[in-house]
């Protein structure tokens, strides 16, 4: 029998027990997530599905450390998260890029001077040439004639590999993509996940990536489906649930 890489004990990455999630204060109070359980181990690409409303991006906003877990535990990084300070969550951010629906570039900066700024953030890039570093990460999306394009020159898949040599540039130990494809046409979401795997694989990095778009389950290692706030199945299960 062959088994599947989470069940090898490799190095786990995201390690999540008993996770619940709450909303609003006093009788407004609304639990949004239930009970999750889930291990990600490094170099996994999960796909996170399920309908509407399920919790997918309160889950996905946890795990990348956007907001503080409340109850249960949530290790990133071998790092608890649950009860974490304000400082402890940001400085666990620098070690995970971001890639949106709407790719969130900075408007007024060019290609590369978007790319630029999330290697700024990391003292080791600080001696090395960083505009050498923004090119080359462009060029591997494919963009080297376009790095002092500045967005609203770009096309919507053009901005979203822009977004992507962004998130990568510093070798994030976890990637985290909501709806990465939504504003895309099929070709330019299906480029933009398969450059989204390539580059992930090279780099060793774990990706989770929410999404409805059924036409880009077949990239993930990993399915996980979501419903109501509950995780109801993981793995071969999810997969034949969303065909
Ligand atoms: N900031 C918030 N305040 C109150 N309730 C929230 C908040 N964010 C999400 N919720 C509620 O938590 C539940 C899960 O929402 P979430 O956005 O995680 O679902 P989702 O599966 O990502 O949905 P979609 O696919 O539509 O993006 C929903 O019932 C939602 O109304």
């Amino acid at each position: 029998m062959q088994l599947e890489s989470h069940q090898l004990g490799e190095e786990s990455v995201i390690s999540i027990q008993d996770l619940n999630h709450y909303f609003g204060e006093g009788a407004l109070r609304k639990q949004a997530l239930f009970d999750i359980n889930l291990e990600i181990n490094k170099g996994e690409i999960i796909i996170m599905t399920g309908p509407s409303g399920s919790g997918k991006t309160t889950l996905l906003t946890l795990m990348g450390g956007l907001r503080s877990a409340q109850s249960g535990s949530l290790r990133i990084l071998e790092q608890e998260i649950c009860g974490a300070s304000k400082k402890q969550l940001t400085s666990l951010r620098r070690n995970i890029g971001y890639i949106f629906q709407a790719h969130n570039l900075m408007t007024f900066l060019t290609a590369k001077e978007n790319v630029r700024m999330s290697l700024e953030l990391h003292d080791k890039y600080l001696d090395q040439d960083i505009d050498a570093l923004a090119v080359n990460m462009l060029e591997m999306v494919g963009l080297g004639n376009r790095v002092d394009y500045y967005p609203e020159s770009l096309s919507g898949g053009q901005k979203q590999r822009v977004a992507i040599a962004r998130a990568l540039a510093s070798h994030p130990k976890i990637v985290l993509a909501d709806e990465p494809t939504a504003a895309l046409d099929k070709k330019s979401g299906r480029d933009v996940v398969e450059l989204m795997q390539k580059l992930a694989k090279e780099q060793g990095c774990t990706i989770l990536l929410v999404t409805h778009d059924n036409r880009i389950l077949d990239i993930a290692d990993r399915i996980v489906y979501m419903e109501d706030g509950k995780l109801v199945s993981d793995g071969i299960d999810a997969a034949a649930k969303v065909k």
